[in-house]
């Protein structure tokens, strides 16, 4: 097998580095393209196939992007290669065990429309997430064609960090995606991040990457019927890859916690009025909520709407307390690498 075509699905001299040739010319080297939880899909040089779970993870637990040697017969795994990056999340409950996301990815292209929801602490959140993860990050503007603001957003995201790359671009004109196309070479894997609508499918297109959420093999499933299993991993024209799947795209997870105090700060007013601090404002004794919506002074469909988001952000509290945590943790780093550096300049 060579070891050229391999990097149209991303391979790099990391990967190489951690193969005998005994070990390549036995078995198959393949890349994890999509988690169904009964089934992996593999792509090899020769092509997609599934494989199920038991198998693909005889080697240890897998994640979209592992690289993989597995027996060229039944495609067991033999051995999972080393990963480059790795993005996870500790998974919520009790469990302490983490939750592979995605693996190997060289670039996190951190997406963000430089119209009304251009938000440099957002961008900041990533930023952190990349850094963390030993990703290079690089920032993509979209929409600049519908704001004259872009060069400026571009300059104050620029200031995020020393060095940071930042493209301001219609993320519709394929002709404006080619500044990405560095990232984007034979042996290189990218991912975007980036808030619900920004434009992510947007540039993927752009990018050369067809019906992101259709493109898929077609097999059958135990009872034979024909099932299309969508994959994660995406082939670039440009010869690199691209990572996307909902995993991922769970990682856009708003900044809500300050967004709800700030959107319902008369409503958090009025709760210190609550009898009891731990007031559930459900008809519980004394609750000032229940008053204020009873006397007319709360609008009922603005208190239901704070309930579900604040039920919505208490499911997400455990990842996002954590993630806030890293990323605290992250910043502080950061902080003191950059001091270092200044220190260094003498600044
Ligand atoms: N004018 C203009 N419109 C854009 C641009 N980028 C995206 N859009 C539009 O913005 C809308 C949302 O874009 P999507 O690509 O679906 O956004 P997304 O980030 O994939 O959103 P999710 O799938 O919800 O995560 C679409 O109608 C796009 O056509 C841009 O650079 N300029
Ligand atoms: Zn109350």
């Amino acid at each position: 097998m060579s070891y050229e075509q391999l990097r149209g699905i991303g391979w790099n001299p990391f990967f190489e580095q951690q193969v005998s040739v005994e070990e390549s010319s036995n078995g198959l080297i393949v890349r994890v393209s999509a988690h169904h939880g009964s089934q992996i899909l593999m792509l090899g040089i020769d092509g997609e196939f599934a494989v199920p779970v038991q198998l693909a993870e005889s080697a240890g637990e897998v994640a979209v992007g592992d690289w993989l040697i597995v027996n060229a017969q039944d495609h067991r795994a033999i051995r999972r290669l080393d990963r480059q990056t790795l993005l996870h999340r500790k998974a919520a409950g009790e469990e302490v065990k983490a939750q592979l996301i995605a693996s190997n990815i060289d670039t996190i292209f951190i997406v963000s429309s430089c119209n009304d929801d251009f938000n440099l602490s957002r961008i900041e959140r990533y930023l952190a997430l990349s850094l963390q993860a030993n990703i290079n990050p690089v920032v993509v503007l979209t929409k600049a064609d519908l704001n004259d603001r872009a060069a400026e957003c571009r300059r104050e995201a620029e200031q995020l960090h020393p060095g940071l790359l930042v493209e301001a671009l219609d993320a519709r004109d394929p002709e404006q995606a080619e500044v990405l196309v560095d990232w984007c070479g034979p042996g290189k894997t990218v991912a975007l991040l980036g808030s619900s609508g920004v434009g992510k499918s947007t540039l993927a297109n752009a990018l050369g990457v067809g019906g992101l959420a259709t493109a898929g093999i077609r097999e059958h499933d135990a009872k034979g019927r024909h099932t299309t299993t969508a994959r994660s991993l995406h082939l670039l024209p440009s010869g690199g890859v691209l990572i996307d799947n909902p995993g991922i795209r769970e990682l856009q997870l708003p900044a809500c916690e300050e967004g709800i105090a700030d959107l319902f700060e008369d409503i958090l007013e009025v709760a210190q009025q609550c009898r009891f601090r731990n007031c559930s404002h459900e008809g519980d004794d004394g609750c000032a909520i229940a008053a204020a919506v009873e006397s007319g002074e709360l609008e009922q469909r603005r208190f239901t709407s704070f309930m579900k988001l604040r039920a919505e952000q208490a499911r997400n509290s455990q990842s996002l307390a954590e993630r806030h945590q890293r990323e605290k943790a992250t910043g502080k780093m950061y902080k003191s690498i950059i001091a270092a550096k200044k220190k260094r300049r003498g600044e």
